[in-house]
């Protein structure tokens, strides 16, 4: 099920992706990329662990062997792995199924890639911690606004972090916004969707919760 954004409640396979070139505090996927503990959670993961080189025919197998319409590649930052990314989402687009893709945005995509998919691009503020000169790179963003079909998702806390979204939409000509309170459980969700949701709606913005947090909470796997 795609939680969040403008696909959310379809039903949908992920490919999770390890590694991301952010380091994002309240990261909801540390286990990705946080070997040593810098993230809220303190948790070094160790990535012989977490991470498993698999032929892309058999990532491909596996989810087209789900029998749904959609598959969501997500991260981590998977577009760390583009060219090899290709191949995937060539064959599963190829079955018949959509793509989508959740990315930070620091990253131009392929042309090639930007033809078969989705993509679902999340800037980071400034609360994520990490500099700004990592998480906006505005060569990336124009790309990502010039790609039919991209949708801007910003994880915000407080009324305050829609002026910084208002900054970005207005610099890089963001087109399809869509603000998601930030949490890892119920409440905190709850949390920042009070303190958010008027002010996304008087600036004429879509609104999105994150519904496998509300279904399962923060549960790996879903
Ligand atoms: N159900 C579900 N939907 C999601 N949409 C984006 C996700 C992500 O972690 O990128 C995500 C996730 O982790 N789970
Ligand atoms: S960009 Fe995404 S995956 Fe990477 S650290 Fe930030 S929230 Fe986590
Ligand atoms: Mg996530």
């Amino acid at each position: 099920m795609q939680g969040e954004g403008p696909s959310l409640g379809r039903l949908c396979a992920f490919a999770r992706l390890g590694g991301c070139n952010l380091s994002c505090r309240w990261c909801d996927t540390p286990y990705t990329w946080d070997w040593t503990g810098q993230g809220d959670t303190r948790i070094a993961y160790d990535p012989k662990k977490e991470l498993r080189a698999i032929p892309y025919t058999e990532v491909r197998d596996r989810l087209i062997a789900y029998d749904v319409p959609l598959i969501v590649v997500s991260g981590g930052e998977p577009l760390s792995q583009q060219t090899r990314l290709y191949p995937l989402v060539r064959d599963i687009r190829d079955s018949g199924r959509d793509v989508e893709i959740e990315t930070n945005g620091t990253i131009p995509p392929h042309p090639r890639l930007a033809e078969l998919v989705r993509f679902n691009v999340s800037p980071k503020l400034a609360h994520s911690g990490d500099p700004e000169s990592r998480r906006i790179v505005g060569s990336a963003l124009a790309a990502f606004t010039a790609v039919p079909g991209t949708a801007f998702k910003f994880v915000c806390r407080t009324a305050a972090d829609l002026d910084e979204v208002g900054m970005l939409v207005e610099r890089y000509g963001i087109e399809s916004v869509w603000v998601m309170p930030e949490g890892r459980d119920q409440s905190a969700l709850e949390r920042s969707l009070a303190q958010v949701r008027d002010a996304a709606i008087a600036r004429g913005w879509n609104l999105t919760t994150r519904l496998h947090i509300t279904m399962w909470g923060d549960r790996r796997g879903v």
